[in-house]
């Protein structure tokens, strides 16, 4: 009789995180697994703690308990440059671009982070117009990134996080202020780095392209994790529609 071959080991394994800024828990107790070439929606309402759970997890903020394991290594408290240099790394809110630089030096400032392993078979630059190619942004690589439009703006970020050869990228609200067809282009891009095997955090309050590019949504509300699973059966579930969506998602208004 064939047996069932085991589950991949996860790529990221967080264990009753917890984050305490002051008198106010942002973080309790927090727990999930995220799965190699996996996508995980993270969705929950303003203040629930998405941004935080990023900022320990990427290492910009040391957590006040529990445990992160990222290839079966804990990095917990790790600096963020050693975290990204292990292949996780993140995008922010606002596009945290290099002031005055041009495309492409930022992008090619990012590839310096890159793991080992990858500067052993790419260089920077081949690195930096690998990440170019993909993100459309061949033709504007000698402009100043700040003076792009929003839409190109957010394709910059998305191959600075690129160049630094991921297997984890954890996108904050990465369509926020975006039009229909610049938030259509960051989807296509992102469903081509799933394509390459990379795992994908994704935030966002645009509840429709996180059920469509997710594999699993994780729920958070007041810090804790409130729910889990396909997308499909988290919009049915009453707490969380209760929570965060409302009726008008479930009757597709
Ligand atoms: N540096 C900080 N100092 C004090 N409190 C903080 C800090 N950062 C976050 N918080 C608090 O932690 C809680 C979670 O905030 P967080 O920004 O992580 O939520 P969020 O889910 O990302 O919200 P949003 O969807 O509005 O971006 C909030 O109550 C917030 O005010």
């Amino acid at each position: 009789m064939a047996t069932a071959s085991p589950p991949p080991p996860p790529l990221l394994r967080v264990e009753n995180l917890s984050k305490v800024f002051g008198g106010v828990t942002a973080l309790n107790g927090v727990g999930f697994e995220v799965y190699p070439g996996e996508v995980v929606g993270l969705i929950g309402p303003n203040g629930a703690g998405k941004t935080t759970l990023f900022n320990v997890i990427s290492g910009l903020l040391p957590p006040s308990g529990g445990t992160i394991a990222f290839c079966g290594r804990s990095i917990g408290g790790l600096r963020p440059d050693e975290i990204c240099a292990l292949g996780a790394v993140r995008t922010f809110q606002s596009a945290s671009l290099l002031s005055g630089m041009t495309v492409w030096d930022n992008v090619h400032v990012a590839s310096l982070f890159r793991p080992a392993e990858r500067a052993r078979t790419e260089s920077a630059a081949a690195c930096t117009r690998r990440a170019l190619a993909f993100c459309g942004l061949e033709d504007c690589r000698d402009e100043i990134a700040e003076t792009l439009s929003i839409g190109d703006q957010k394709r910059v970020e998305i191959a600075r996080a690129m160049a630094t050869g991921p297997k984890l990228l954890m996108t904050d609200e990465i369509l926020a202020g975006l039009n229909a067809a610049d938030s259509e282009g960051i989807l296509q891009m992102l469903q081509g780095l799933k394509r390459e095997g990379i795992s994908i955090i994704f935030v966002e309050h645009d509840v429709r392209s996180v059920m469509r590019i997710s594999d699993r949504v994780v729920v958070i509300a007041q810090g804790r994790k409130l729910a889990e699973g396909e997308p499909d059966a988290v919009a049915r579930m009453p707490e969380v529609i209760s929570v965060y969506l409302g009726g008008r998602y479930a009757q597709g208004v």
